[in-house]
């Protein structure tokens, strides 16, 4: 059997930035040609990012992207490394006619092999994702071949990300054509668990496929999205040969006992796929020791994966904006000090600027948690009293209730916008996601910022991670950076004397329950209640929950962890007469007619 050595490039890539990205090619290429790699591999999308959204509509995006893939191919074969087939992802455009609703010329999401300073072969993604974050059939055309490319005597099959996660199309048409590899190119957004899915997934189209299959993972952050690697493959009986770690890059190399090609398949395969066979070496591999047999990483806990998600995407979106720093109001509480945390793991304490703004209402603890935090963790500290602007505000208009608890909150957003204005640093804005949920946050003030670090993140998780995070402060060389007062004490707004969270909201584990049901899984009322939860609750709960559309619209983006983030994964009306109660709903099992 040829033994083909294959190299997964699990890296990052930053959107629109056509130049780094074959700079980054390049160098992985350098790397596994060094490493004898016969076939590199580059995630989906590599030369312009992923998802590159309406730039894709763009005529000159789409240009530059082509013209980066031969630039790309050309400056391979002029730096030594034409003989080593490169699989890379990027923009194209269709030279079809109008078709699936898309103009002539449409967007591709595609892909391509170099070989000897030419494209050899290019593809576009055939099953196209639209639903969650995904909008695909908004942009792209899709491809309508399987390709297959001969390596060294083996007939590689390829394929771009949903192509596996959906039935029929190239899982099939590759076994019909006996291809002795499948190699799919991916970016697939984070989610907690979504491991777990992905290897039962690419252990099942192994199986279809007949074959040893290699899914190639992107890692790093784009806006709100996170990818974390988790580059996998699976042989044809759906063993698990090699894994790559999440949340980090890495150049995967895998030694791998394939099938010799036979006669080159012709036409239709499989699911009107029709077949493009182009080959780069006929030859099979002359027989060597493997080097390298496939390391499987060690799986990950809930806790460790989701902070390990939340560091990649700040990190991602502070520095692939040219920023260095961040600015976070610390009150003591353990939203605060759990992003505090996060930012620092990402940035490095020096970059993290905490700001006390303590108010008439705020208690002692609160400044002397938030004091706590800082010295933990080493980052640079300042207390600007807020009383002065309050009382300067509080003369000059007559504010009582929430117009005065508002305007705390505000004066601390003004002021940190001001430091973020002066200094260079980006506001973190801490909301958590039951507090997005209900709208538990002051417009224009808690809620300014850059971007949310936790906004996908229900309290009763801020607190496991803030407690898992102190646990595991010693195998990563320092002190445990959340005081233990801000872990145990209740949750408070301090905006009036004596406020707690439970004032407005019920206990967190309830309130979370029942968000989780209505905002991630879509559950209406009859079926939140019949799961046993208080009707008139469900229904405040609801309301709330409803009427604050306009504030998440509103609020910065923040790394996705959940099936359901707040932003493209769930969009509903601002302007909506559609209230949520037992009456209206008629969902199966609901009793309700
Ligand atoms: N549909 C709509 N479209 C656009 N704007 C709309 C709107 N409905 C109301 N509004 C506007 O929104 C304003 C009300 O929103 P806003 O000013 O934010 O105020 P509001 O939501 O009434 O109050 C803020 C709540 O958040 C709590 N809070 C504040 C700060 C921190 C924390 C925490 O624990 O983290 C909690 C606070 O205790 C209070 O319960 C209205 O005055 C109105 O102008
Ligand atoms: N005294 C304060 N000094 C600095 N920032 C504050 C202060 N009070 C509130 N903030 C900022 O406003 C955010 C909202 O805080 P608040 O205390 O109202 O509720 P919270 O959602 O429980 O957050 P936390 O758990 O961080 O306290 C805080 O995370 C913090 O960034
Ligand atoms: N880029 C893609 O096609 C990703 C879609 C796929 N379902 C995933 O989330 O991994």
């Amino acid at each position: 059997m040829p033994q083909l050595r294959l190299a997964l490039a699990q890296i990052d890539s930053r959107v629109g930035d056509l130049a780094g990205n074959a700079d980054a090619v390049v160098d992985h290429t350098r790397r596994a040609a060094e490493g004898g790699a016969h076939l590199v591999a580059f995630p989906e999308m590599m030369l312009t990012g992923y998802p590159v959204e309406d730039l894709a509509l763009r005529s000159s995006f789409v240009e530059a992207s082509r013209a980066a893939l031969t630039g790309l191919a050309a400056r391979l074969a002029g730096e030594g490394l034409g003989s080593v087939p490169v699989v890379v992802g990027y923009l194209d455009r269709s030279e079809a006619g109008a078709r699936y609703g898309q103009p002539a010329g449409a967007p591709q999401n595609a892909a391509a092999v170099l070989h000897e300073g030419a494209v050899v072969l290019s593809f576009a993604k055939h099953h196209l994702p639209n639903y969650g974050v995904f909008d695909e059939f908004r942009y792209f055309l899709p491809g309508e071949t399987l390709p297959v490319v001969r390596v060294r005597g083996v007939d590689v099959a390829l394929a771009i990300c949903e192509d596996l996660w959906q039935d029929g199309g190239r899982v099939p048409a590759a076994r019909a054509a006996g291809a002795g590899l499948l190699l799919s190119v991916n970016a697939s957004p984070y989610e907690r668990d979504k491991d777990d899915t992905r290897l039962e997934l690419v252990r099942k189209r192994a199986q279809e496929a007949g074959c040893t299959t290699a899914y190639l993972a992107m890692t790093g952050g784009q806006d709100d999205l996170v990818f974390d690697g988790d580059s996998i493959v699976v042989g044809a009986d759906g063993a698990v040969i090699a894994r790559a770690p999440q949340f980090t890059e890495e150049l995967l190399l895998v030694d791998l006992e394939l099938p010799a090609a036979a006669e080159a398949p012709a036409g239709i395969v499989a699911d009107g796929l029709r077949i493009d066979h182009r080959t780069v070496s006929a030859e099979p591999v002359p027989a060597y020791e493997p080097a390298h047999p496939g390391n499987v990483a060690p799986a990950t806990g809930d806790e460790e994966e989701i902070y390990g998600a939340l560091v990649m995407g700040l990190r991602a979106y502070v520095r692939k904006n040219g920023f260095r720093s961040v600015l976070i109001g610390l009150s003591g509480g353990i939203d605060s000090a759990l992003v505090a945390a996060i930012a620092c793991d990402a940035l490095g304490p020096e970059n993290v600027h905490g700001v006390s703004m303590p108010s008439r209402y705020s208690s002692d603890h609160s400044r002397d948690d938030a004091a706590e935090l800082a010295e933990r963790t080493g980052l640079p500290f300042r207390t600007v009293e807020i009383e002065p602007m309050f009382a300067a505000y509080m003369g000059a208009t007559e504010l009582t209730g929430l117009a005065e608890e508002n305007l705390q909150s505000r004066l601390r957003g003004t002021l940190l916008m001001a430091l973020s204005n002066q200094e260079g640093h980006i506001v973190l804005a801490p909301g958590n996601k039951s507090e997005l949920a209900c709208g538990y946050s002051t417009l224009y003030g808690d809620s300014v910022g850059a971007y949310g670090p936790i906004k996908d993140v229900y309290k009763t998780t801020v607190f496991k991670l803030a407690r898992w995070r102190n646990e595991h402060a010693t195998e990563r060389g320092g002190t445990p950076p959340i005081p233990e007062n801000s872990l145990t004490k209740p949750p408070s707004a301090e905006l009036r004397p004596d406020q707690v969270d439970t004032d407005s909201l019920p206990d967190y584990p309830v309130l979370d329950a029942i968000l989780e049901r209505y905002v991630d899984r879509d559950e209406g009322h009859a079926q939140i209640v019949a799961a046993g939860f208080d009707d008139d609750l469900v229904t405040r709960i609801l309301r709330m929950v409803d009427t604050a559309e306009y504030k998440r619209r509103q609020y910065p983006p923040g790394t996705k962890i959940s099936p359901k983030g707040f932003g493209k994964d769930r969009r509903l009306p601002i302007t909506n007469g559609w209230r949520e109660t037992g009456a209206h709903d008629t969902a199966p099992g609901s009793g309700l007619g």
